[in-house]
């Protein structure tokens, strides 16, 4: 696929919604050929797109969208009359939070956005949902844009919902495991197929089908990667409890093709703008639709994703000697994962602020996420670089495995810190690097491991750290094994 012809008979499209997924996809689709235009009502957003700056840490993005607006089709608005007129097809990917007072999503962004674009659209044109929504939302949306819309039952609604992964939304968006089209009409769908043409010709599956279960698809994919992660962090609880190695049962269970190493990486848990409050909005949905049961484990992958936390400050508390207060901690990570700018219900920062709250001093340094975590939590103390996170530390705990800690030298690290004390909340480390260079180490769910002495295993069987390749007896072809970044 040659993504840098133009395609004239591409139809135009408008991207409602320019936040991590939305500028993603409206970046993504101007480099396919399509003439594109994002509207966001964040003005400072879209002015900073018009500029050509990506407004969120995203690997190759920029570079993406340099190359979009360089061809000269692609633009950005906040004026929603312009947007109607645009194009017959309209992308909405604005946000379904948590709402603040209960556990379901909040849809007033989603039904303002459908709203906007119904009320101006005056002829046969193609709504499509991408945004992460509640079973039976795409149907009640239908009645609502058709009423609003002077084109009345010209004007339609398909659901498209989205996989991708922030650090890695520009492959998954030009190269997706699979496409979903969940659509109420043949022309809805021949209008999707026209549009993902140069994925489709590529090979990218596609499920073709009704609204509710391309909106089920959504929710169930993202329940069944929580459920997985929290599966191996329930089973580091049970090593806690009597010694086992949770790293090395995690790879075990890896080898066996059945299982596969992806999502098992055992750790601090989920956190992000989607894994946390989709899972949680897919329960209050059930019950709402009176089969709550079926997804009540749901609150249970919750609830031991959320003591990885408490954990993981009990942890730091005994390297402190047995309380925080006046303990200085280096906190280094904040996003909820590398290569991320997102702090959104990100464990790491969490973590942070638990500390904090227990009286440590707590120090954080994420290579991208310091404003974000700054503006969420500004009682920490935010610093520039790695050396000055663990200088005079008591305790250095690693909690976003960013490459940059993973690499860092233990020799050199023990240098700066008053203690050699570390806690490595991703299983990111090799703990005999560590402990060979005096540091006590600790990990969930791994046994006890002092200073000087080896762990229970020898390096390299365990697949720890750098110098275990991320995809080094990996049983799955092209996956990751679960000691490599969270992919
Ligand atoms: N972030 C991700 O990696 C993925 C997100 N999703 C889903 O996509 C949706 C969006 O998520 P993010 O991009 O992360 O959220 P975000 O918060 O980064 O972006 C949402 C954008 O929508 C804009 N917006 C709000 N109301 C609007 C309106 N009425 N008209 C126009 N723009 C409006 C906001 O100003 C913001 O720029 C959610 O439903 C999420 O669950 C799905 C797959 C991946
Ligand atoms: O709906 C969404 O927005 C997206 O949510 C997740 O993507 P994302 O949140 O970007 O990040 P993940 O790579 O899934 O990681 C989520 C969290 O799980 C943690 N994780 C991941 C894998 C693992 O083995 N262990 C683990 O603790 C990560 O550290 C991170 O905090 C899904 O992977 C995407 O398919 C989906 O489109």
């Amino acid at each position: 696929m040659d993504s840098t012809l133009p395609n004239p008979a591409a139809p135009k499209v408008t991207v409602v919604g320019t936040g991590y997924l939305g500028a993603t996809h409206a970046i993504c689709m101007a480099v396919l050929g399509f003439d594109v235009l994002g509207v966001d009502v964040d003005e400072r957003k879209v002015a900073q797109l018009r500029a050509g700056k990506v407004p969120f840490f995203e690997p190759g993005l920029p570079e993406k969208l340099d190359r979009a607006m360089a061809t000269g089709r692609l633009h950005f608005t906040t004026d929603f009359d312009e947007a109607a007129a645009f194009g017959d097809v309209h992308f909405v990917c604005v946000g379904t939070p948590q709402a603040t007072d209960s556990s379901a999503a909040e849809l007033k962004y989603v039904h303002a956005a459908f709203a906007s674009l119904a009320s101006r659209i005056d002829r046969k044109a193609l709504l499509v949902g991408k945004s992460t929504v509640p079973i039976g939302t795409a149907a009640r949306l239908t009645g609502m844009v058709q009423g609003l819309s002077p084109a009345g039952p010209e004007l339609e609604l398909a659901w498209n919902p989205e996989f991708l992964r922030e650090g890695f939304a520009v492959e998954d968006t030009l190269h997706p495991d699979r496409l979903v089209f969940g659509v109420a009409s043949e022309w809805a769908e021949s209008q999707l197929r026209r549009i993902f043409h140069p994925l489709l010709a590529d090979g990218t599956p596609l499920i073709v089908t009704d609204l509710a279960t391309a909106e089920l698809v959504k929710v169930a994919a993202n329940s069944f990667l929580a459920t997985k992660i929290s599966f191996i962090n329930a089973m580091a609880e049970v090593c806690e409890a009597t010694g086992a190695d949770v790293s090395l049962l995690a790879r075990a269970l890896s080898l066996d093709t059945r299982i596969g190493g992806r999502f098992l990486k055992p750790g601090l848990g989920f956190g992000g703008g989607c894994l946390p409050k989709d899972i949680r909005a897919f329960k209050h949905r059930a019950e709402e639709l009176g089969v709550g049961q079926a997804v009540r484990f749901l609150g249970e992958v919750d609830s031991i994703n959320n003591r990885r936390r408490t954990r993981s400050v009990d942890l730091i508390r005994e390297l402190a000697g047995g309380t925080l207060s006046g303990v200085k901690v280096a906190a280094l990570g904040a996003a909820f994962k590398p290569n991320s700018d997102d702090v959104r219900d990100a464990p790491a920062l969490d973590v942070a602020r638990l500390l904090y709250l227990e009286g440590a001093s707590v120090t954080v340094y994420d290579p991208e996420a310091n404003p974000n975590a700054h503006r969420t939590y500004p009682d920490l103390d935010y610093v520039g670089s790695l050396a000055e996170a663990v200088r005079h530390a008591d305790v250095v705990a690693l909690l976003t495995e960013w490459d940059e800690f993973r690499e860092a030298d233990p020799q050199d690290l023990g240098a700066l810190v008053a203690h050699r004390r570390i806690f490595d909340g991703r299983h990111a480390l090799n703990p005999d690097h560590y402990t060979a260079h005096g540091w006590e180490y600790r990990a969930l769910g791994r046994p006890y491991q002092p200073a000087g002495r080896s762990g229970a295993v020898a390096a390299g069987t365990t697949g720890h750290g750098p110098e275990a390749p991320a995809r080094t007896g990996a049983p799955e072809t092209g996956q990751e094994g679960p000691f490599s970044q969270s992919h």
